[in-house]
């Protein structure tokens, strides 16, 4: 049985007095939520601050980006090791956001979702499909691209006790919310798409529904087949949204 997830991706958000007050009233508010694990990604320059408040808590924490290197000449980069100093549970890798703006390759991803692994650090590896790949059809073949560019370098192996976020590039900071039935279908095609590389991992691994997830939609997404928690976008920006939507995936 996989424990259900919520994880709040802060994205480039916040301020030392902002994340102060959000982060003292997430611990408040999710004392005693204890059926399911809660973690907060956000921002490099305030690990720091999260490790304060939120160490004595069962909020856990991360990073939402990490270096393909283990150290060195590499300007502006932060490295697993370092995160892991502050305590990091947590890294995403691969979201969109990043792929787009930044370039970031499959073999990046791979790269960055291995250097976390062997850092003891768990990456949060999204996938999912453009709406055109969607409208055209082939959203089942570009995810399994993006899974495969994973699997073909560490093995499924490494894919034991990791988390996988199907996050449709559409669906994010949009509104448009996936159906329940399509987060449903892309969520098992992934499990079975590991599962035939890997069986062992395809149990373990945890599946994240992410694309504006909101109290409103958080118990029927978060309860469908498949479904093992959330990767939560402007909704992990407020207290109570937030802990709406853990209280929502403690039911589902
Ligand atoms: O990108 C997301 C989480 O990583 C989703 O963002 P929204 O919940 O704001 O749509």
């Amino acid at each position: 049985m996989r424990r259900k997830l919520v994880v709040g991706n802060w994205k480039m958000n916040g301020s030392l007095d902002q994340n102060r007050l959000l982060l003292e009233a997430l611990v408040r508010h999710l004392d005693e939520v204890k059926q399911v694990d809660i973690a907060v990604c956000l921002p490099y320059p305030y690990l720091f601050q999260a490790q304060a408040i939120l160490a004595a808590s069962d909020i856990a924490w991360g990073a939402q980006n990490v270096a393909t290197h283990e150290g060195g000449a590499y300007t502006g980069e932060v490295s697993a090791a370092m995160l892991k100093e502050f305590g990091s549970t947590y890294v995403i890798v691969g979201h969109s956001e990043r792929n787009g703006a930044y370039c970031e390759s499959d073999a990046d991803v791979a790269s960055k979702f291995a250097i976390a692994k062997q850092h003891g650090i768990t990456p949060i590896f999204c996938v999912g499909e453009t709406l055109q790949e969607r409208e055209s059809g082939v959203m089942e073949y570009a995810i399994a691209n993006q899974l495969d560019a994973i699997l073909s370098v560490s093995g499924g192996a490494l894919l034991d006790q990791t988390v996988i976020a199907y996050e449709p590039v559409w669906a994010i900071g949009t509104n448009k919310t996936a159906t329940p039935e399509q987060v449903r279908a892309a969520h098992s095609f992934i499990r079975e798409r590991i599962a035939a590389l890997h069986p062992g991992a395809a149990e373990s691994v945890r599946i994240l529904y992410g694309g504006s997830v909101n109290p409103r939609n958080a118990s029927q997404l978060l309860s469908m087949p498949d479904v093992d928690g959330g990767l939560i976008g402007r909704c992990a920006l407020d207290a109570d949204d937030f802990e709406r939507i853990c209280r929502a995936a403690c039911k589902a």
